[in-house]
């Protein structure tokens, strides 16, 4: 016996757009108002091969398994695969009664395990991001799209693919953070991916300590949290005096999450008010960052570009490698400074393919990557103009996206 959406005991709703889908040819009803029937042809003419319909299955499944573990402590709901009339149909009964607020009922985020070539088309735009419901970048992506549906991945890289393979539209991911710096993984996975980068999100970062009810200061020996939380709230931790222990987990939400379903009296989390709420956890401390200006800078993915404009500040991201000689560096700043062309941001990374020259002499040189934002759009004539001369000093040049620059006010007491 399997079981979906304990929270609500009704239908997940995106079960019921997979089963919608245009051009996947399934049908579905509504048996009861808690119980979804998916059919779907499995013949060759009209009807689905068998080759789709395994895909369709196994999204759906997948969703289904994935919450099966957390709801073996309720009871009650079923999935059943069955052959009627020459029609597979698949069945989805979720289970009623289920605790609010409970962890357990949160959407868990999808893994590689997950992905099929299901093309996906809801009214509403999907976002993906790393982590669970209550993460900073959970937030980023409701400041983009305020009336988004976020879509929880576990690693950054499977949020990439959620958009390659359109299960989701965006992908809102963290490149820097004001105190942390910047967050690499995210820099080289936007090299080995195609997505464009179509905009860019700042939030405020206000952390918590958060533990369980009644857990008190003195009982911690055990703080996790994601490393950019830790390194962000470095200082102010120390000063607290605290004689405990620092583990690095996927994302702040998640450590809330794991204190709660472990039930760990011992450790606290580094994580949003929002986890706090969400995973019944107290508060022990607030605005634990160590500067109260602390803010992430998130870009936004998508498959396609958008077309540059010069009516409102662009920044535009690319990322080059130099070719041999000297001063080139030097050479495709100046292409930039020449046209009063403001650089915002430069991060050098190993280039991977060719991470060492050796020069004659024997001499070993590293090789990077270097990524670089600056202030204009790619409509602008100084833009194209800069770039063509940087194309003559690079051995690779790529336009990551030209993009409306986030131009919120920022006041330190606003909260993510
Ligand atoms: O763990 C989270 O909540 C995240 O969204 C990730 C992340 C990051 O990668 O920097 C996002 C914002 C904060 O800087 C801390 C963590």
């Amino acid at each position: 016996m399997q079981s979906i959406n304990p929270l609500s005991g009704s239908i997940d709703k995106s079960l019921v757009r997979i089963a919608s889908t245009p051009g996947l040819g399934l049908t579905h009803h509504r048996s009861s108002p808690s119980r979804l029937t998916v059919k779907c042809l499995d013949s060759a003419n009209g009807g689905r091969t068998r080759h789709e319909w395994q895909s369709c299955c196994a999204v759906l499944a997948s969703k289904v398994a994935s919450q099966q573990q957390d709801s073996k402590k309720t009871d009650g709901g079923s999935t059943g695969v069955a052959t009627v009339n020459g029609h597979k149909t698949l069945d989805f009964v979720p289970i009623n009664g289920a605790v609010a607020k409970s962890p357990f009922a949160l959407p868990k985020p999808l893994s590689i395990s997950d992905f099929s070539a299901v093309p996906l088309h809801g009214s509403q735009l999907r976002v993906a991001y790393q982590g669970v419901p209550g993460a900073y970048s959970e937030a980023a992506a409701g400041k983009a799209y305020p009336n988004c549906e976020p879509i929880p991945c576990d690693q950054f890289e499977v949020a990439f693919q959620a958009v390659e393979i359109w299960i989701a539209d965006r992908a809102v991911l963290p490149v820097e953070n004001s105190l942390g710096g910047s967050i690499h993984r995210n820099y080289d996975l936007l090299l080995r991916h195609r997505l464009h980068i179509v905009g860019e999100v700042q939030l405020p970062v206000h952390h918590c300590l958060l533990a369980l009810p009644g857990v008190r200061m003195e009982h911690i020996t055990r703080i996790i949290s994601h490393p950019q939380a830790l390194s962000q709230c470095e200082n102010t931790i120390t000063k607290m005096g605290l004689n405990a222990s620092r583990e690095a987990v996927d994302d702040t939400a998640g450590a809330a999450e794991y204190i709660a379903t472990k039930n760990l009296r011992n450790t606290a989390a580094i994580a949003s008010a929002r986890a706090a709420e969400l995973y019944g956890l107290q508060t022990l401390a607030k605005g634990i960052q160590d500067d109260s200006s602390n803010v992430t800078r998130f870009v936004i993915l998508s498959r396609e570009p958008i077309i540059p404009r010069i009516d409102r500040p662009f920044k535009t991201s690319i990322v080059f490698a130099q070719e041999k000689g000297t001063n080139i560096l030097f050479k495709v700043l100046s292409s930039f400074a020449f046209r009063n062309i403001n650089l915002t941001k430069i991060e050098s990374r190993p280039h991977r393919n060719q991470p060492i020259r050796v020069e004659d002499g024997g001499a070993k040189q590293f090789e990077y990557l270097f990524y670089v934002d600056f202030e204009a759009s790619m409509a602008e004539e100084r833009a194209q103009n800069a770039l063509a001369e940087v194309e003559e000093f690079t051995s690779f040049l790529r336009v990551l996206g030209s993009y409306p620059m986030d131009m919120t006010p920022w006041r330190p007491d606003m909260e993510e």
